[in-house]
């Protein structure tokens, strides 16, 4: 297996769902999109928006009803029998609920699909302790995984989707169990798997706040079409739809109460984004100096996005026309972004 292997592409991808006669639902429309070797690549979107059943067309869980989805290559779709699961080898699945089997010790869910490989007992239980030292939980190789706590449980999740070296890591909602700490943890193990091993992952999810930790690209899916994808630093930035932007929202709030933009309304109330260098320019004390201008400091704050430090400001300029006109300018100049806030 080389280091490029682990490319997932959608080419013009549809999937329905007839559940009964006279019944469709079309839970894809027309995906394209390719996620590249060693990528981490996140899905985002509301409940019912086309998540699971995209990332199930990557294992063969799903078939597409028009359209291809390759993994290195191959034509997943109309695999079938030992080359389906020979394909499937190649990826590995976490869950939200973990799908462990509570009543078996952790060792033994680990060691699971190597056994079902036909993989001797001593040989698959090597390979499994091996992986759970990997992610952190040899202590418990002896527990039922029932007596586990979700992050533990999601550990042993992971650990068993590694356990056959997959390329592809496909990661269905597995934080969203979690507390934020326990969260931050997986997506630390997430990122690790992905830096050591070179592990392409695939995560769909309804929360922005683990694509901003967790993926380089993003696609936004809605109504089962993406309706935007790009980088996530790029997204955050410039969030195209207006779903993006609610999306956004979640983690970088991007407005004020409507009462205050009502009172504070017209020209020169502007939401600024910085990034990097930028944030520790002596942006608004120039301001005031070289244009002369009011600057009213409404909101500030800073994030990381993507090892990158993103700030923004709330301001309202005020002056005569041409001096607010002129501090727009010297703003643009100044900074990534810049917008009007209207309510
Ligand atoms: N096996 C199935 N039979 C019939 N309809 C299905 C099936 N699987 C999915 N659907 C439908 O396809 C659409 C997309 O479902 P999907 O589970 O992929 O969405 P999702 O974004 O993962 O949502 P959630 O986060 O709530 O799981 C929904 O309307 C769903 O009812």
């Amino acid at each position: 297996m080389t280091s490029e292997s682990g490319r997932i592409e959608f080419e013009s991808v549809s999937k329905s769902f007839s559940p009964r006669k006279n019944v469709t639902t079309t839970a894809l429309h027309e995906i394209s999109l390719t996620v590249d070797p060693g990528s981490i690549f996140g899905v985002i979107g509301y409940s019912g928006a086309g998540k699971s059943t995209l990332i199930r067309l990557v294992n063969g869980l799903e078939r597409p009803s028009t359209g291809r989805v390759l993994v290195d290559g191959l034509d997943v779709g109309t695999l079938k029998g030992r080359r389906l699961r020979e394909a499937q080898k190649r990826t590995g699945m976490i869950f939200q609920q973990f799908n462990l089997l509570e009543t078996v010790k952790v060792r033994d869910n680990v060691a699971m699909p190597l056994r079902l490989d036909g993989v001797g007992a001593a040989a698959a239980r090597a390979k499994a302790e091996e992986v759970l030292d990997f992610v952190g939980l040899s202590s418990k190789a002896d527990s039922f995984a029932g007596d586990l706590s979700g992050g533990q449980k999601q550990r042993v999740g992971i650990a068993r989707a590694l356990v056959r070296n997959p390329r592809i890591l496909l990661s269905d909602e597995a934080t969203s169990a979690l507390d934020p700490t326990t969260t931050a943890q997986i997506i630390e193990l997430l990122r690790s798997i992905n830096r050591e091993y070179g592990t392409t992952i695939l995560v769909v999810t309804h929360e922005m706040d683990v694509i901003k930790d967790l993926a380089h690209r993003v696609a936004v899916v809605a109504d089962g079409t993406v309706v935007e994808q790009g980088t996530v630093l790029d997204t955050f930035l410039r969030p195209r739809s207006p779903i993006t932007r609610d999306f956004v929202t979640t983690v970088v709030p991007q407005g004020l109460p409507d009462r205050v933009i009502d009172h504070l309304g017209g020209d020169g109330l502007w939401r600024l984004l910085l990034l990097d260098e930028q944030v520790t320019q002596p942006l608004l004390s120039d301001l005031i100096s070289k244009l002369g201008v009011e600057v009213n400091m409404l909101h500030a704050d800073m994030t990381e996005i993507q090892e990158h430090t993103v700030g923004q400001m709330i301001v309202k300029v005020t002056g005569a026309p041409d001096r607010v006109a002129a501090a727009r300018a010297f703003l643009t100049e100044r900074v990534v972004h810049l917008e009007e806030v209207r309510p």
